[in-house]
């Protein structure tokens, strides 16, 4: 029997808007992810994927429904379930050493051993060269590798990554896509992981949560096939961008009509499907 390790059960979300009226951003989500799993969550925008990810760290509380890591509830951040945000979030201040140990000094574990432990991750981010640099001088990827050791330097259970590499250019991307699989491989850690980009989405994970929106909900979920190499050969990869990108469609066309008015027409088929491109990433 496989052990369900993240699991999530009717969860419901709602925020008090200006006119302290109670909106709706999640309904009824329940999945149930395997540990060592690589999850990936791609919706439009707005339908509440950052809102999950910070119920599932505790930094949010849902409103109803039950969130269990390894059965046990979760209800406040803890060192098992770690954020890595789109912007690298580094202090300007400090050498990417002293940002790597950071949290390890707060949990008090003593210099010597954080930067021991530091430097480990620093070398799985391929960044030994660089421990005394401060983030000025790195480049984009650079700096989303450091925050990466970061987070993987407090020995997370479960990695939870909000758009981490979206606002860098495609091959820095493409690099980032590569180590993150290599970290995941080699530390057996639980990743779920949030993006607009379906590609990434096929490319890196082995399991697609579809999300719809007004008010957030699961779409439909797909498994992606992998040979006994993990890859996923090409004439898939294909077929499962075209029945995510259709999934969302229906999505789209909700919140365009809603933002757009009735008359509003979607025509199928009308976004870009040229499958040579970044698939999705306007969505
Ligand atoms: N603290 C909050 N208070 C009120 N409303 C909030 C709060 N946090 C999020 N929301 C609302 O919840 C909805 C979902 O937001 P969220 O950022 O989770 O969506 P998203 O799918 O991650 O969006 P995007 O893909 O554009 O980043 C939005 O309408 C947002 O305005």
């Amino acid at each position: 029997m496989k052990i369900m390790y993240l699991s999530l059960e009717g969860v419901e979300k709602s925020f008090r808007n200006n006119m302290n009226s109670e909106i709706k951003v999640l309904d009824d989500i329940s999945f149930h992810i395997e540990k060592g799993q690589f999850v990936s969550i791609v919706g439009p925008s707005g339908c509440g994927k950052s809102t999950l990810l910070y119920l599932i760290s505790g930094l949010e509380k849902a409103s109803k429904g039950k969130i269990e890591v390894d059965g046990e509830a979760v209800n406040k951040p803890g060192p098992d379930r770690v954020v890595v945000f789109q912007e690298d979030g580094l202090f300007p201040w400090a050498t990417v050493l002293d940002n790597v140990t950071y949290g390890l000094l707060l949990k008090k574990m003593p210099k010597k051993e954080a930067e021991q432990k530091a430097l480990e991750m620093l070398k799985l981010v391929h960044l030994s060269n660089y421990v005394d640099a401060y983030p000025h001088q790195l480049s984009g990827g650079m700096k989303h590798r450091v925050s990466i050791a970061r987070a993987l330097v407090m020995d997370p259970d479960i990695l939870l990554m909000d758009e981490p590499f979206a606002a860098l250019d495609e091959q820095t991307r493409m690099t980032l896509h590569h180590e993150l699989l290599e970290i995941w491989r080699r530390t057996k850690v639980t990743v779920l992981f949030v993006t607009h980009n379906i590609r990434e989405a096929v490319l890196l994970s082995q399991k697609i949560i579809v999300m719809g929106t007004r008010p957030g909900n699961i779409k439909t979920t797909f498994p992606v096939k992998t040979t006994q190499d993990g890859i996923t050969p090409d004439g898939v990869t294909l077929d499962l961008e075209q029945k995510i990108l259709a999934a969302l469609e229906e999505e789209m066309e909700k919140v365009l009509k809603e933002e757009l008015g009735d008359d509003y027409s979607f025509k199928t088929g009308s976004v870009h499907r040229d499958t040579s491109g970044d698939m999705g990433s306007g969505i």
